[in-house]
């Protein structure tokens, strides 16, 4: 590294944020909008519900006309209609009479009250009704849910199941969405090699690029995976080149510290391509930059170093990037159960459980940067600020909820 000067994390993710624009707007039919972020305000061309209905199956009467029914004493009514639901024509209801009606039918006009069926004899000519209503008994009001003209879903949400329902649900047939970013996942290092193959002494099973890649894909992008790249930087180069241009970002992970085979550095240094040692740990060596176009982010090779940066960094820009108004992960304030030391002047980033009912943070393994098993035991990452060198048991810290 040129300076030993160390970059605050508050700038380099800035300056990763600022790499990646956000994607263009597109129609897509509702099917294919989960993980989407909606790219215009909703509004609702219809109330919900549309009309009033039933909630019960049942008989739709007038309240009055059953105020004294009782089990000894049960009010007979003829039924004069049949009302399943999805009839379309809307027979008024004749004081007196009653329309047997099924859950979600169009409550007649006339009508005020619906009495389920098992408070009745279940009659198909007549029908005895052993028990009184209340006017508006299940009856589920037109617009009582949305009105006709409401914003349902706001700009920048992300689509998940319910407000793919929701959507649905007012009549829209498609919706306005940012185009998923695609990330082109590599990773470089001559001694990885592919899980489920014989590993020889000095070999390592390839892991940060399965897992970078289902941490893009977590984060609402498409990846691509590309592994086993050697530590050469002219087959560097021919891996990536048919991948420059048909994607919104490069993420490499390895080879980037001080080594003597940094091959990640080496293809990109002066390049267009910054490497830096930002103030946090783990994750110090960090690069971002544009090469021939295409936004470059390159992680350290350290596993947990290349998740943590992914959290800090790239996701909550991927987030941004797909259109989202609120890219960063839930942060909760958490109180410490045991005591924390952190070194002066870096953001340590130690993976933690956050109990959610005491709203208390434990440690889950030491801080190195290769304990993968405790990065996949934690659910949060504690922030230790800069200047929070002596943490009590008790102390209070932020929390970055990652599941
Ligand atoms: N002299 C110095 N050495 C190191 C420094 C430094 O400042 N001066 N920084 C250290 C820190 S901090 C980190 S983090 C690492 C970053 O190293 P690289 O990004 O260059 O990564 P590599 O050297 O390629 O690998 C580091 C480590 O991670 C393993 N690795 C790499 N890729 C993968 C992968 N795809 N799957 C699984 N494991 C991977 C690799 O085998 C190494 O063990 O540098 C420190 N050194
Ligand atoms: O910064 Mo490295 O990321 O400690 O392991």
């Amino acid at each position: 590294m040129p300076s030993t000067t160390l970059r605050p994390v508050a700038e380099h993710r800035a300056a990763v944020a600022a790499l990646i624009a956000r994607t263009q707007v597109e129609s897509r039919p509702l099917t294919d909008c989960l993980g989407l972020v909606l790219a215009e305000d909703l509004r609702a061309a219809i109330s919900l519900p549309p009309f009033d209905n039933s909630a019960m199956d049942g008989y739709a009467v007038l309240a009055a006309d059953i105020a004294t029914a009782s089990e000894d004493a049960p009010v007979v009514l003829p039924v004069a209609e049949d009302v399943p639901a999805g009839r379309t024509d809307s027979p008024a209801l004749v004081p007196g009479t009653a329309h047997r009606i099924m859950t979600g039918a169009p409550v007649p006009p006339g009508a005020d009250a619906v009495v389920q069926v098992e408070l009745t004899d279940g009659g198909v000519e007549r029908v005895a009704v052993r028990q009184a209503r209340e006017a508006g008994a299940h009856i589920r009001r037109a617009g009582e849910d949305v009105r006709a003209g409401a914003t349902v879903l706001t700009a920048g949400t992300r689509l998940g199941a319910p407000e793919l329902g929701l959507a649905a649900a007012v009549g829209a047939g498609e919706l306005p969405v940012h185009r998923k970013p695609s990330v082109l996942v590599l990773s470089t290092g001559s001694e990885l090699v592919e899980p489920g193959k014989p590993l020889r002494h000095g070999q390592i099973y390839e892991s940060n690029g399965v897992m970078l890649a289902a941490a893009v894909e977590q984060a609402g992008c498409s990846a691509r995976l590309l592994r086993f790249v050697p530590d050469d930087v002219e087959q560097f180069h021919a891996a990536l080149a048919p991948h420059l241009s048909t994607v919104d970002l490069v993420l490499t992970s390895g080879g980037v510290s001080a080594g003597a085979y940094e091959v990640v550095k080496d293809a990109f240094s002066g390049r267009g391509v910054d490497f830096v040692k930002v103030a946090m740990q783990p994750g110090m060596p960090q690069g971002a930059g544009t090469y021939e176009g295409t936004p470059v982010i390159t992680l350290p090779g350290n596993p947990v170093s290349s998740l943590v940066s992914f959290e800090v960094f790239v996701r909550p820009a991927l987030r941004a990037a797909a259109g989202d108004a609120d890219p960063g992960r839930p942060t909760r304030r958490a109180r410490l159960t045991e005591p924390l030391r952190s070194a002066l002047g870096k953001r340590q980033y130690r993976r933690g459980f956050h109990d959610a009912d005491a709203n208390t943070v434990s440690v889950v393994g030491g801080p190195g940067s290769h304990l993968l098993s405790a990065l996949s035991a934690s659910n949060c990452l504690m922030e230790i600020t800069e200047d929070e060198t002596d943490l009590k048991a008790g102390a209070e810290v932020t929390v970055l909820l990652t599941r």
